[in-house]
């Protein structure tokens, strides 16, 4: 009797050890054989002129403890992907006080969720989707509203499929309009097939919110001698 009540809480815990860290052990044993900066959109993007802007870079990996990048992107290699891209002839564009609508910025977020990511077995977590989706909303308002800080007031999200763990992805983000303090965006999760898997809609106002924060990373980056000719089209701007 004692043996059996033994085998049976063996079973148990076991069966709980197994379910509840089978992804992590999976993911610490499992060879990603890829590097943060490579993935599959690679190619594609490089082809059609889009560059990985330090500009965005810095606002993930500097200002005063981002969330996205020290609470996911630091966390156990979250992310085993994330970059940015912009397309390089928009440059100017993304600096100027007035965009028109049909200027339609737009940037490129790849990444690729391990499964520390995951709800369900190996599908990234909506609510993740969520965040990178509110996260490239923030920053495109951001540059597009001639870097005033922006605040989420309406994100819908519509998931059509599954986006899977350790698989390539990109969320297109792209400015539809803006309308005084109102900037309107959509964006499109897409796997490598170039199937629609999350379709988003968003709201963002300009606020008056950690606007010093975010000078100081704009500040920062004029240590950064690749682009500090834009860095001096800003400061122009500012004083005149
Ligand atoms: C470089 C930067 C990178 C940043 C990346 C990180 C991005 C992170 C993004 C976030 O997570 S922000 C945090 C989550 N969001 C919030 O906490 C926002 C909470 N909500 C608020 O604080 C206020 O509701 C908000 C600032 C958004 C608006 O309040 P206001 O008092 O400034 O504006 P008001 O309520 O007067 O609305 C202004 C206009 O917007 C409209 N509006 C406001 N909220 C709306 C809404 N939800 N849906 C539709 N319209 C809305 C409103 O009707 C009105 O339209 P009209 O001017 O035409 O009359």
């Amino acid at each position: 009797m004692k043996k059996n009540i033994l085998l049976f809480g063996l079973a148990f815990v076991g069966g709980f050890t197994y379910e509840r860290y089978f992804p992590y052990v999976k993911a610490f044993i499992s060879d990603k054989g890829q590097k943060n900066d490579d993935h599959s959109f690679k190619s594609m993007l490089e082809q059609g002129n889009y560059i990985q802007p330090k500009v965005i870079d810095i606002m993930h990996s500097s200002p005063d403890k981002h969330f996205l990048h020290n609470f996911i992107a630091q966390h156990n290699e979250a992310l085993n992907v994330f970059k940015i891209y912009y397309p390089d002839k928009l440059e100017q564009k993304i600096y100027s006080d007035n965009l028109e609508s049909e200027d339609k910025i737009h940037l490129h977020f790849v990444f690729n969720a391990a499964d520390h990511l995951q709800g369900h077995s190996s599908i990234v977590h909506g609510g993740l989707l969520a965040t990178l989706i509110d996260n490239a909303f923030g920053q495109l308002s951001y540059l597009a509203s001639g870097q005033i800080p922006t605040a989420t007031a309406n994100l819908n999200i519509n998931y059509r499929k599954p986006v899977k763990t350790n698989h390539d992805y990109m969320i297109t983000a792209e400015i539809d309009k803006i309308e005084g303090r109102k900037v309107f965006l959509k964006a499109t999760i897409y796997d490598q097939d170039k199937t629609i898997c999350t379709e988003a809609t968003g709201l963002f106002l300009t606020v008056q919110w950690g606007g010093q924060m975010w000078k100081n990373a704009l500040d920062k980056i004029k240590e950064v001698t690749q682009i500090d000719d834009k860095i001096v089209k800003i400061d122009q701007k500012k004083k005149e």
